[in-house]
């Protein structure tokens, strides 16, 4: 199916410019705003609407009922479509620490919903929240689970997923670590450090071997004291990417804005963080092996009241962000789509909109509302997606 959206304002190279896209064999081609549309394609009228490139979500761990953990492959398929109508069409599943046995479980579901007919989002891969974690800041990680540097296991993991494991979350002071990450990345893994008590030195020393991104920066670290200034001084200062979880919860808005002015517009990477409750009133849930209460949109673990992952969508962490900052839709969208991208190198198809790029896209109403998905050049929100 050939699509033309027509008059709409269209994102690209940090601007928004009259164009006209051509949807064809799931790519985009950019064509000058007066183009005729061929006859027989189907026309999308945009006209008071932004075209922008979908959103790309590194790090979250379910939605709508369904815990990555223990999700089936058909499971998937509901967080791809419900992803898909707040703007995702890009995810990686965050699969929490877990037994042996259970991770093995996730990996060959996971494969089997590739095999599936593919709905809403797109399931690019798996992120390992774990195993190899500190259990001074395990947050809800159980830490009878977590393990010291363990390179066999990683590699048996990602030979059964079929180099389907694209990120990692390691902690820089677990034993091995910073001298397994140069491995980690052979593996074609993109390493992040995090849920971490770390000290600068141990941090850096984890960048310089090859992390090239903090998870949840603020949240389950280390943070900077002036005279110890820990992982989180190593993550503001280094260049590697920063996620934040942006639900105006985990980060205060002014923590948002040093964030931002710290590390740069480039180097920012929203994520949801968001666990099965994401799209569901308030109740109990379960993280893994953890059972989790949802108050007011707050997760927190019932055993001790930690905090436990978000209920957090990007369509939202997109309205968050502006509000908190101030800042335009230009200048955010990259925290959204070109960061992650880049991150886990999927730039050169995924992130941007220019010819030949994939053509993941979502059309946004004048509020910054997500009022169409494209992915792979389907309109998938009215197609596949239950909202
Ligand atoms: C899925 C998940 O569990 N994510 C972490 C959680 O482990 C941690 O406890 C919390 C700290 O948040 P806080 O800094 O607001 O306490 O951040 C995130 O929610």
């Amino acid at each position: 199916m050939t699509w033309y959206l027509v008059n709409g304002d269209v994102y690209m190279e940090h601007r928004f410019l009259k164009k006209t896209l051509k949807l064809e064999e799931g790519r985009i081609f950019v064509l000058p705003p007066d183009t005729r549309p061929e006859e027989g394609a189907h026309i999308y009228n945009a006209a008071g609407k932004k075209i922008v490139p979908g959103f790309i979500d590194v790090h979250t761990h379910g939605a709508v009922g369904v815990d990555v953990n223990a999700a089936t492959a058909e499971d998937y398929e509901k967080i791809c479509r419900f992803a898909a109508g707040n703007g995702t069409t890009s995810w990686l599943c965050s699969v929490l620490t877990d037994t042996k046995e259970q991770t093995c479980r996730c990996i060959d579901e996971f494969k089997k919903h590739q095999q599936m007919e593919q709905k809403g989002a797109n399931l690019l891969g798996i992120h390992l929240e774990g195993p190899f974690l500190s259990s001074e800041y395990k947050g809800a990680m159980p830490e009878y689970l977590l393990q010291k540097a363990n390179l066999p296991l990683l590699k048996e993991y990602q030979q059964r997923a079929e180099g389907a494991i694209r990120y990692i979350t390691v902690s820089p002071e677990v034993e091995g670590i910073p001298d397994m990450i140069p491995e980690i990345r052979k593996l074609g893994i993109t390493v992040a450090i995090g849920h971490s008590g770390a000290d600068y030195e141990t941090s850096w020393d984890a960048i310089r071997k090859g992390a090239q991104s903090c998870t949840h920066t603020f949240n389950a670290m280390k943070l900077l004291h002036q005279h110890f200034p820990a992982i989180m001084g190593a993550a503001l200062e280094s260049d590697i990417y920063c996620e934040a979880i942006c639900d105006g919860r985990h980060l205060h808005p002014g923590t948002v804005r040093l964030l931002l002015k710290v590390k740069g517009l480039d180097r920012v990477v929203a994520i949801t963080d968001s666990i099965m409750a994401a799209g569901l009133p308030d109740g109990k849930y379960k993280l893994g092996v953890n059972d989790v209460v949802v108050e007011d949109g707050d997760a927190k673990l019932a055993e001790n009241g930690v905090r436990a992952g978000s209920t957090l969508t990007q369509n939202v962490a997109l309205k968050n962000l502006l509000k908190f900052t101030g800042k335009s839709l230009e200048e955010i969208l990259p925290l959204l789509t070109e960061n992650p991208a880049n991150l886990i190198k999927i730039a050169d198809h995924k992130g941007f909109i220019a010819d030949g790029m994939d053509a993941d896209l979502v059309v946004l109403d004048p509020d910054f509302e997500v009022f169409d998905t494209f992915v792979g050049g389907r309109k998938v929100t009215s197609e596949d997606s239950n909202i």
